[in-house]
């Protein structure tokens, strides 16, 4: 809801991690069908190549895999990835889908055997559903309830062996017994900027579209580590080639291209450099509190703090203390500014507070 009444910023953010309507279409075409074509994670791609491997060496459906990491990393991907690897069917649904446990039961109670079931945002299903779910996973086995009140009897209902393929945004969410059920557990992180050129590169490739090495890089320094937004930018260098008559794009038209998009050398957007600026120009660098830093940019507290506040504080622009916002040396730089002799990041009472700060990457909306 939050997202439609973003003011300035538009429903569609170039730079939002979030997939939307129009990212559905081109992901579809650019996602890798093979671990050997998921570019980076190397850890979680070697340990899930290990998981899949036995699994097939025995025999056996392989045990049930978590994924969990920020949005636009490759968590769906990845479970396309394993049904494929496996050779078995793969059942796509969702947390916010299985509102019942009869949905989740008439899910269940349908697959066939070795099936892989997809559940995204998984930290988002009802309470009685997860239950149901517990026993699903560790015994391939459900109860169903049959009619209400005093009349109502439990069916035990065998089901085939399954996987199940489980993706959250928020690990931290998931209750503990729900996550224990999970054999393999793999956190996404973000990516390197060589391996977002890498995975251009082979977008590129797929979109016939020609580029530099440079042009490649320029436009990975802009993807905040998210292949999503990377392949999202590329969809935008290739438009303002097709319009310019470029058919080789070099960094220079990369940088233009997303330059007139309002993305600039680090992946920030314009509100992004509106709340710095502002944080610098207009308070010195802070301490600023959030709602005062809010109005200075004309937008609301909650979009600050859930769509601008997380990437800045990831890369080390803004921190977060007790006593309000503060611009890190870096923000003065970005915004090719000298950093002031008193500015409030060199206070030792405030630096540490900044070390105490709970872990600010996780949005606080529901
Ligand atoms: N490792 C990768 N290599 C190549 N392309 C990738 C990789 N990871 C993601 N992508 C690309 O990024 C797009 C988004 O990835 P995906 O839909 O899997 O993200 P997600 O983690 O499921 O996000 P969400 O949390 O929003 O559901 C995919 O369409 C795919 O083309
Ligand atoms: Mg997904």
């Amino acid at each position: 809801m939050a997202v439609e009444e973003r003011g300035s910023v538009g429903p569609q953010r170039l730079v939002g991690a979030e997939g939307d309507y129009d990212d559905q279409q081109l992901e579809a075409s650019l996602r890798p069908g093979t671990l050997h074509d998921f570019v980076g994670q190397k850890r979680v791609r070697a340990q899930l190549s290990l998981v899949l491997e036995a699994s097939k060496l025995r025999g056996r459906t392989a045990d049930h895999v978590l994924l969990s990491g920020p949005p636009g990393l490759g968590k769906t991907t990845l479970a396309m990835i394993i049904a494929q690897e496996l050779d078995v069917p793969l059942r796509i649904s969702s947390g916010p889908a299985i509102q019942h446990a009869g949905d989740l039961a008439a899910i269940l109670s349908s697959l066939t055997h070795g099936e892989v079931l997809f559940l995204d945002e998984i930290h988002r299903m009802s309470r009685p559903a997860e239950e149901m779910l517990y026993m699903a996973m560790e015994d391939f086995r459900v109860d169903i309830v049959v009619g209400k009140g005093a009349g109502a009897t439990s069916i035990p209902l065998d089901l085939p062996p399954f996987t199940l393929v489980g993706a959250t945004t928020r690990a931290g969410l998931l209750p503990g017994p729900l996550r224990d059920r999970f054999g393999f557990t793999g956190h996404l992180e973000f990516y390197s900027v060589e391996e977002l050129e890498l995975v251009l590169r082979r977008s590129a490739g797929l979109l016939d579209l020609t580029m530099t090495s440079e042009a490649f890089t320029e436009v990975a320094s802009r993807s905040r580590g998210t292949p999503r937004i990377a392949n999202r930018l590329l969809r935008r260098v290739r438009d303002w080639a097709l319009v310019h008559g470029v058919e080789r794009i070099d960094a220079r038209a990369a940088g233009s291209a997303l330059d007139m998009y309002e993305v600039d050398a680090r992946g920030l957007d314009r509100l992004d450099r509106n709340v710095l600026s502002a944080l610098v120009n207009k308070f010195n660098g802070g301490p600023v509190g959030l709602s005062t830093l809010a109005i200075a940019v004309g937008e609301e507290t909650e979009t600050v703090e859930t769509v601008a506040e997380p990437f800045l504080v990831r890369e080390g622009l803004l921190g977060r203390t007790p006593r309000g916002r503060i611009a890190m040396a870096a923000a003065w730089e970005h915004l090719g500014l000298d950093v002031p002799e008193h500015a409030a990041f060199k206070d030792p009472a405030l630096k540490t507070a900044l070390a105490t700060e709970p872990d600010s990457e996780d949005p606080s909306s529901t």
